[in-house]
């Protein structure tokens, strides 16, 4: 019996297909699983036929209905893998077969797939332009270093006509692909040994040694990165029916090396602008670990519960439901971890109170003992030095280190204000109230005594985590190999956070990675929303450093942002309105749709508004399940580690962005005053990131000041 295997070109053209038109790809494929290859040739239903003039002899195409084809590399060395390459329209699918050849990469042993026509028609042109450029991009690397990760002949005579990184992203789609992947890598300005490390190594079968005789069987096999091969019916009714999470199956040979690799001997860190894969690869590692030991408990956590709903979804559909790996894995949010450990060891958890009682129960203590600060600088304090430090008597606040903060305090000023922490606490005590990060504080506490709970733990969303919370974290898995998994982009930290990850016993030094590729938004969403963050300088994931967005690229395109200012705000809301219906008139589900602002207000106003259009809305705090229809409503804080095909950020006004009451005055504290308006910024970024295809942005009035040039006037 034939087998099927599917590029990952294919599920590109399968995804967008109709219905019916997908139950036809379904009835095709099944018959390459029923019938022999002779009989396959003869079925009528099938149809399946050579190409003329294809520059590789082995396309096919076969019948879907009167207007689709699919396009299949058949065998023709005596082995039976048929590889279904697309899904195209009848009158195109010839023209496309034609053109493409597959090859065997010399140094990965993959099969990759070129435009041969366009290349040759191409290059010529090309050379002719080069001959007068002032530098070429690969000069640097002869023939023979280029051929040794894998360039054939034909493209090198192409990448010696290749200017500057545009232009090579610009061939890119033409190129094959391992040869482009390694081109790319060596523009970025790693060095052949690393690209050799990172795209050959990782792909190459050990035992490959050069062996003409190789079957197309033998060569899709060593395409794992690129190529699913299906063997039962099953199998096939399963990978055809469920919506296709790429994601599940083509990691991306540096997301795959981290997120497998057998073992690591410590803390891990992997770090990445957003979309690049970060949660994808965390969820992989879970996946790895459970298959490590039949017994092994694994602690999942992230930010919001919103996000650990997400995560519990993935991770099954990862797990294909396996109870039983899944029973082992708890996914939650370090906040409710914190509960789950007080209530199981410490009685009765305290009622917790948010930010502005905090604040209220400051003002009251610092009214009566007549201290001159305010309660944001008290509340401050109290977060970024006494819970930072876990500091519990005032000889530890006398000795302690305020680095981070921006004024200084006296000996005696501390001796002032430390009555006032005494008071803070005691005053939740009796009331048996308690903050978010108290309670952390007290969960760690408590772990320290009984012990952990876990083998592995895996954070992502780490950006944001108070030191507080790394205690809980540290404390819930012994120290040692494989112990902590921790993902996240300091670029995306939105609430007032510092750590220094070291300064906890958290040491990832020679353990951190880096992801550079961009599975989400398109090239043109990604380097507008850079250019927010362009005028800031980001501290590194550990607290000790900082971190750059160097590398960080789509290989998706699509149209620039809309940027558009408003003469007013019930204008704004308007001009939402039609763009929302414009989209849904596209064919973009509304649950694809994200809306964000600021402030609840005027999300409140857009909701109003869609709904008397006549538009499903639904609020992301309600924490709609992925069934139920509506276009999502959420403030900036809320669309975290959410994405959506199409987004609008509506309200981006001056005085939105930054909100000038979430700044602390520079006056009161100047390193607080920055890192108030960078969080503000970063905000902005990350709402921006949450859009697949479509961005746009929008305000009433004058445009905040961190909407990059040249919109901003
Ligand atoms: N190898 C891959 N192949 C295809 N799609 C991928 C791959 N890796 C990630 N993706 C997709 O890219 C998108 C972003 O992935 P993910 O959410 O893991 O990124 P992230 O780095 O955690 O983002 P953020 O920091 O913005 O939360 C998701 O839609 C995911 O399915």
């Amino acid at each position: 019996m034939p087998q099927l295997a599917f590029a990952n070109s294919f599920w590109e053209s399968y995804e967008a297909l109709e219905k019916p038109v997908r139950a036809g790809v379904r009835k095709a494929m099944a018959k390459f699983q029923q019938l022999t290859v002779p009989e396959l040739h003869a079925d009528k239903g099938l149809h399946l036929e050579s190409v003329q003039q294809a520059r590789d002899p082995r396309m096919r195409t076969i019948r879907i209905n009167d207007f689709w084809r699919g396009v299949v590399l058949a065998p023709d060395d005596g082995s039976d893998v048929f590889l279904l390459v697309n899904v195209v329209p009848h009158d195109d699918a010839y023209t496309w077969a034609a053109k493409r050849l597959y090859t065997t990469n010399s140094a990965t042993r993959g099969l990759e797939v070129r435009n041969v026509v366009a290349i040759e028609q191409l290059t010529p042109v090309l050379e002719k332009a080069a001959s007068q450029a002032q530098s070429l991009l690969f000069t640097q690397y002869s023939d023979t270093v280029l051929r040794d990760l894998g360039i054939d002949q034909q493209v090198l005579r192409a990448v010696r006509t290749i200017v500057d990184k545009p232009q090579l992203e610009a061939f890119g789609t033409l190129l094959p692909e391992d040869q482009f992947e390694a081109l790319q890598y060596l523009a970025e300005g790693f060095t052949p040994d690393e690209v050799y490390r990172d795209v050959v190594a990782v792909r190459r079968p050990t035992d490959a040694s050069p062996d003409p005789d190789e079957t197309l069987a033998a060569v899709i096999a060593n395409t794992t990165s690129r190529i699913t091969l299906v063997t039962g019916p099953e199998e096939l009714t399963d990978i055809l029916e469920k919506p296709f999470a790429a994601w599940r199956v083509f990691l991306h040979p540096s997301q795959r090396r981290i997120a497998y690799r057998t073992s690591y001997n410590g803390p891990v860190q992997v770090t990445g602008g957003p979309g690049t894969g970060k949660t994808v690869v965390a969820l992989h590692r879970v996946k790895h670990l459970l298959s490590r030991a039949p017994d092994t408990r694994i602690l999942l956590t992230t930010y919001t519960n919103a996000l650990a709903a997400t995560l519990r979804e993935s991770l099954s559909l990862l797990l294909d439901g396996d109870e039983s790996l899944l029973s082992r894995v708890d996914v939650t949010t370090v906040n409710a971890y914190a509960h789950r450990i007080i209530t199981e060891h410490g009685g009765a958890a305290p009622t917790l109170i948010g930010d502005r009682e905090e604040l209220r129960l400051w003002q009251q203590i610092g009214r009566k003992l007549g201290l001159r600060w305010t309660e944001q600088f008290l509340a401050q304090e109290y977060r970024h030095v006494v819970l930072a430090q876990d500091i519990r008597t005032l000889d530890a606040y006398r000795a302690a280190s305020r680095r981070g903060r921006g004024t200084a305090l006296s000996a005696a000023q501390r001796e002032l204000l430390w009555p006032a922490v005494e008071q803070f606490e005691t005053s939740l005590r009796t009331r048996s109230i308690s903050t978010h990060l108290r309670a952390c504080a007290r969960a760690a506490r408590l772990l320290a005594a009984v012990g952990p709970g876990y083998d592995h733990l895996i954070v992502d969303e780490a950006q944001d985590l108070h030191p507080a919370q790394w205690r809980v974290l540290r404390g819930a898995v012994p120290s040692g190999g494989d112990d902590l998994f921790i993902t996240g982009d300091p670029h995306q930290r939105i609430y007032d956070s510092r750590v220094s990850l070291g300064s906890l016993g958290i040491s990832v030094a020679g353990r951190t990675n880096r992801l550079r590729i961009n599975y989400r938004s398109t090239e043109e969403i990604l380097t507008w929303s850079t250019g927010i963050l362009a005028p800031v300088s980001i501290t590194d994931l550990g607290g000790e450093g900082t971190d750059s967005l160097a590398g960080y690229r789509s290989l998706l395109r699509g149209r620039r942002p809309g940027v558009q200012g408003h003469g007013s705000e019930q204008v704004e809301v308007s001009a939402l309105v039609e763009r929302v219906q414009e989209w849904i008139a596209q064919g973009v589900r509304p649950s694809e749709i994200g809306i964000c602002t600021r402030f609840n207000i005027l999300l409140d106003k857009a909701y109003e508004k869609l709904s008397a259009a006549g538009i499903p809305v639904v609020r992301v705090r309600d924490n709609p399940g992925p069934e139920v229809d509506g276009v999502r409503l959420a403030t900036m804080h809320a669309m975290k580690g959410l994405e959506f095909r199409c987004v609008a950020v509506i309200g981006v006004t001056l005085s939105a962005l930054p909100f000038a009451r979430e700044v602390t005055p520079r006056e009161v504290d100047t390193l607080q005053h920055d890192s108030d308006l960078l969080r503000e910024r970063c905000l902005l970024f990350v709402a921006c990131t949450r859009a697949r295809e479509v961005l746009q942005v929008s305000w009433s009035g004058r445009p905040s000041t961190f909407v990059p040039e040249p919109a901003h006037h």
